[in-house]
């Protein structure tokens, strides 16, 4: 191997700078400032509107010029895999976690096809780990799991013989439109092909089966540790379902079931305490130097994923100051033109190149590869004084140090200093010799006195713990990259329906705020950490997410409330001034909507997302903002809400024909309330604005044609809800909401009116 060669580097990191975006970027906050300062110039003629509308403008324009600073100058990668096959004798250990929590709202079918999907990637089977974590304590998961790792013993020779790229084989098998090369005509391969069909269909149908069934099977022999137990109250379980024991490189990957203890008086930490089981139970057992973490309903989509992350980790040895790598959220079977706003298309585009282009991209929580010191807490090292930026946790820890952060198993120590030594396993006495050990560390009191949820694994206190861990190792001075390859790595599934949406979007919105407000603040990391300032911006601004309701929903208010007053808090027409905002208007939509544009999406998309956007913001965020209070007052706990995953396109009934139609659903949830209550207050004043019914204007100073395009603007946005006034079943609004908002929406306007009478 010449040495020219081992030197290219294994990836390219290409900017995506453009000046015209930015100078867009400028004329908008310009825009923003001219208004600003409009409202200072010409505050004294006017009232409480006016005020408000400052407030909420000074709002947006700080929003924007954080947005500004993520945008500013995105990065793309390419990598180079025939490099990596080059350069690197043999390939490293990689252990990959998959999580579930429910097998109802997580359907085993989904989670098996992820796990499948991941062992039969290309990459040496004896390399790879699969630990299965479920947090609902379900025989019926483990059972799909020993079923799908009896066929994988026929998937996974096909797929690599054939070369097959989609290797989920319920998106393989539902795919009509296989690949027509020569090959995949023969006959021996459509034999084959029948062959694993007919296997999987089985496979599918026993599945269905036992999940029909109150117990999947006799609870007896493997299954006896589920007899008589709770889900919120039980012992560890773990299985060891395959071991890969020859360490063949064409064999089937290790195949491990956990479900840590549970006990009603332990938090178990949601998904970030489920993460740190698998971290130190892996710990024992393979103890590989990366991770790849994937939710159950994420499954690999591109075989050649592994090579690409590793492009990144081996780009160059010792050195390196890349904590992980990150590959985008998209969505499988995804509804057409992302009528709930949740394919976060434009977000991944921009916000992740874009933080990527900073210090590094942000963690998304699935279909991330980890490097495991990293997850220990270690620190990368300074390039001046070559020695880690910080040193609380490092490869030189006494024992004893190692016993503080690391809980008290002595077997997971040494592991863990071998770990931060960046030092190869033994394998030789193979995963079951540590099994005794696993139980220990899975067990609900082991992190007590620990470092784990603090400064080691993921870190506890957020219902978005993938931010936050992001965060933490951001503050060490990491960095990390997103990338996007062709086929793209993961595919997953999104909500389908309304409740869902919100409820993701509010779990979200509450986690983020509760890091806010936490000493794992980015503000305290920037100042006294190894937090770089913009990245810290980056992060504010995916943190105040839920901040954003307040200035929304008073926005939401304003035209409404100048409709009924007959007052105004937009510049009158026979001002200059009101080109300001009119050009705001429209520079800021074409701008989104370009967006929407350059990533392929439809002009419909956009529109939806912008609906969407208006509604998550006011509901969704609003609740997260009020969960979050009543957790800094000691009132509630903020529980992670697992979102109910589909089962595939059931294209032939009904329900899956609305679904897909992207039809707006609800339910009894109060998160339904201030939007219901936006719109009836909207509706109710341009009635008031239109049929002329408005009090005489103060001065000359009524209301003018921009606050009528304000609310006919937003009774657009809402449109689903004014559906669903009307519509029936999960189609409709309940009554029940409807009387509430009418409850809010009355006296609003009641008192509106009571001031202009008054004043
Ligand atoms: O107590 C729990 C709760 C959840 N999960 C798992 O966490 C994952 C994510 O849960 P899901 O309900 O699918 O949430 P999403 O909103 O789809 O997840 C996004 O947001 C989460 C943070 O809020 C991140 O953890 C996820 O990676 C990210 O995809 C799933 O695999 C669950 O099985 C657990 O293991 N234990
Ligand atoms: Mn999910």
């Amino acid at each position: 191997m010449g040495s020219a060669k081992i030197s290219l580097p294994l990836y390219e990191r290409i900017s995506l700078k453009s000046s015209i975006k930015n100078a867009f970027d400028i004329i908008i906050l310009t825009l923003l400032l001219s208004i600003l300062l409009y409202r200072l110039l010409s505050l004294t003629n006017h009232g409480f509107s006016w005020v408000l509308a400052f407030l909420c403008e000074l709002w947006f324009t700080f929003c924007w010029l954080m947005i500004m600073n993520i945008k500013w100058s995105r990065v793309r990668y390419k990598t180079y895999q025939d490099r990596l096959l080059q350069r690197v004798a043999e390939l490293p250990p990689v252990d990959v976690f998959v999580t579930t929590a429910d097998p109802v709202l997580e359907p085993p079918i989904i989670t098996i096809n992820t796990v499948l999907s991941l062992l039969a990637v290309d990459y040496p089977a004896h390399k790879l780990a699969c630990y299965v974590s479920d947090d609902g304590c379900s025989p019926l998961i483990l059972y799909s799991l020993i079923q799908a790792s009896n066929f994988a013993k026929q998937w996974i020779p096909f797929c690599k013989k054939y070369n097959i790229q989609l290797r989920a084989p319920f998106r393989y098998f539902s795919n009509r439109n296989y690949s027509t090369s020569s090959r995949e005509n023969s006959k021996e391969f459509l034999q084959e092909w029948k062959l694993v069909k007919d296997e999987y269909e089985k496979l599918y149908r026993k599945i269905e089966n036992a999940a029909k069934k109150p117990t999947p099977c006799e609870l007896s022999g493997e299954f006896e540790a589920f007899a008589d137990i709770e889900r919120r109250n039980h012992p560890t379980i773990i299985k060891v379902i395959w071991e890969n024991k020859e360490r063949l490189s064409g064999g089937l990957p290790h195949l491990i079931y956990i479900s840590r203890e549970k006990h009603p008086k332990h938090p178990h930490h949601y998904k970030a305490g489920a993460m740190n089981v698998l971290t130190r139970v892996s710990g024992l057992m393979t103890n590989a130097p990366y991770m790849l973490n994937v939710d159950c309903d994420m499954h690999a989509n591109n075989p050649k994923l592994f090579l690409h992350a590793m492009c990144f980790l081996l780009n160059s040895k010792g050195q390196n100051d890349l904590a992980f790598v990150q590959f985008p959220q998209i969505f499988y079977d995804g509804l057409k033109d992302d009528p709930f706003g949740n394919q976060f298309v434009v977000l991944f585009e921009y916000m992740g190149k874009g933080a990527a282009g900073l210090q590094g991209a942000f963690y998304a929580g699935t279909g991330c590869f980890h490097r495991r010191k990293v997850i220990y807490g270690a620190s990368p090292y300074d390039k001046q004084t070559r020695r880690p930026k910080s040193t609380a946790i490092n490869e030189n820890m006494t024992g004893e140090e190692l016993v503080q952060v690391f809980g008290s198993s002595k077997e997971f120590v040494e592991t863990a200093a071998d770990a931060l030594k960046e030092q190869p396993a033994d394998h030789a006495q193979g995963i079951r010799k540590s099994i005794e050990a696993a139980y220990q560390v899975a067990g609900c009191g082991y992190e007590y006195g620990s470092s784990w949820g603090s400064k080691a694994g993921w870190i506890y206190g957020s219902t978005s713990e993938d931010i936050q861990t992001g965060l933490s190792i951001h503050a060490r001075g990491w960095k990390s990259v997103i990338y996007f390859p062709e086929p793209p790595a993961f595919l997953g599934c999104a909500p389908t329906s309304g409740p869902d949406s919100l409820t993701q979007q509010k779990r979200w919105a509450t986690g983020l705020l509760e890091i806010l407000i936490s000493k794992n603040c980015p503000i305290i990391h920037t100042l006294f950490g190894n937090l770089q300032f913009r990245q810290c911006l980056a992060y504010l601004y995916l943190l105040c997410w839920g901040f954003c309701s307040i200035p929304e929903l008073c926005y939401a208010i304003l035209p409404a409330y100048c409709l009924i007053t007959n007052s105004n808090f937009l510049p009158k027409l026979d001002e200059t001034a009101c080109y300001i905002p009119i050009a705001l208007f429209v520079i800021f939509n074409l701008y989104n909507l370009q967006e929407y544009i350059a990533t392929s999406q439809s002009i419909r998309a956009w529109w939806n997302n912008q609906r969407m956007g208006r509604i998550i913001s006011t509901s969704a965020w609003f609740f997260g903002v009020i969960r979050m209070v009543l957790k800094l007052l000691g009132i509630s706990e903020t529980v992670f809400e697992v979102t109910q995953k589909d089962q595939f396109a059931t294209d032939d009934d009904n329900d899956g024909v609305d679904a897909r139609a992207g039809r707006f659903t609800f339910d009894k949830s109060p998160i339904f309330v201030p939007v219901t209550t936006i719109l009836l207050v909207q509706l109710t004043s341009l009635a008031i604005g239109l049929l002329g019914l408005r009090p005489p204007a103060d001065g000359g100073q009524g209301s003018g044609p921009l606050e009528i395009v304000c609310s006919v603007w937003l009774v657009l946005c809402l449109w689903p809800f004014l559906k669903g006034m009307f519509g029936k079943g999960k189609y409709g609004i309940p009554l029940s909401t409807i009387s509430k908002s009418s409850a809010l929406a009355l006296p609003f306007v009641y008192l509106c009116r009571r001031s202009t009478q008054m004043g």
